[in-house]
């Protein structure tokens, strides 16, 4: 049964300090069409459940396009790591991460989804240094940013990048306990987006 991990998208969701609102609204009416409901969609590609290509951050980075979309569907481990503010390379090599890619972090830190939060966790840049020796090629969170919120440089978007580590934001795994699954988030094919949102999906594997 795959679960879905996906922020709804409705008008209310909460954006990024400043970015463009989401909108969805029936722009043309069946009445008015004739035929059907035509619907309009106004939103920033860091809405919701998205992830994040290398342009956003780099102007000579990859775009969506350009990401390989095998990154995005397959196995997946997802650890529950609350409480924290540092999330630290020896914590990290407690768990065991053998053969994993795709490393999805439940931090819980993010609890009222109404609001951006103003704090989040991150992760110490030998962490990632840790997750790129170990084969890691995108990793998740439950939470707006890979950085810190007030951040300007993104110290950790350009770390995990350089790394060759994908970015995977806003993943609502609430109920989602430690384990190996399966993972589908494909981005749309954005020829010149700096980011897409995903339908993140989880499906529990029997190991
Ligand atoms: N890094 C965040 C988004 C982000 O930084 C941002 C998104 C919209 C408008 C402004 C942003 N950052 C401004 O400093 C993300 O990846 O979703
Ligand atoms: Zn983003
Ligand atoms: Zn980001």
């Amino acid at each position: 049964m795959w679960i879905d991990v996906s922020q709804r998208l409705d008008n209310n969701i909460a954006v990024w300090p400043g970015d463009t609102p989401f909108s969805y609204e029936v722009d043309v009416s069946k009445e008015e069409s004739g035929s059907v409901n035509i619907g309009k969609l106004t939103l920033s590609t860091h809405t919701g459940t998205h992830i994040d290509a290398p342009f956003h951050f780099d102007n000579e980075g990859k775009k969506v396009i350009d990401l390989d979309i095998n990154l995005y569907i397959g196995s997946a481990v997802v650890v529950h790591l609350p409480n924290r503010q540092l999330i630290q390379k020896e914590e990290l090599e407690k768990l065991n991460l053998d053969n994993v890619t795709r490393l999805l972090i439940r931090t819980d830190a993010w609890q009222n989804r109404t609001v951006y939060p103003e704090e989040i966790p991150t992760l110490e840049s030998e962490a990632i240094e840790y997750l790129a020796s170990i084969g890691v090629l995108l990793i998740g969170f439950d939470l707006p940013s890979v950085d810190h919120m007030e951040s300007k440089t993104l110290p950790n978007h350009h770390k995990l990048a350089s790394s060759g580590i994908h970015i995977l934001e806003g993943l609502v795994l609430d109920d989602i306990p430690y384990g190996h699954y399966q993972l589908i988030a494909l981005p749309l094919p954005l020829v010149e987006g700096d980011g897409s949102p995903v339908r993140a999906l989880l499906k529990k594997e029997k190991k």
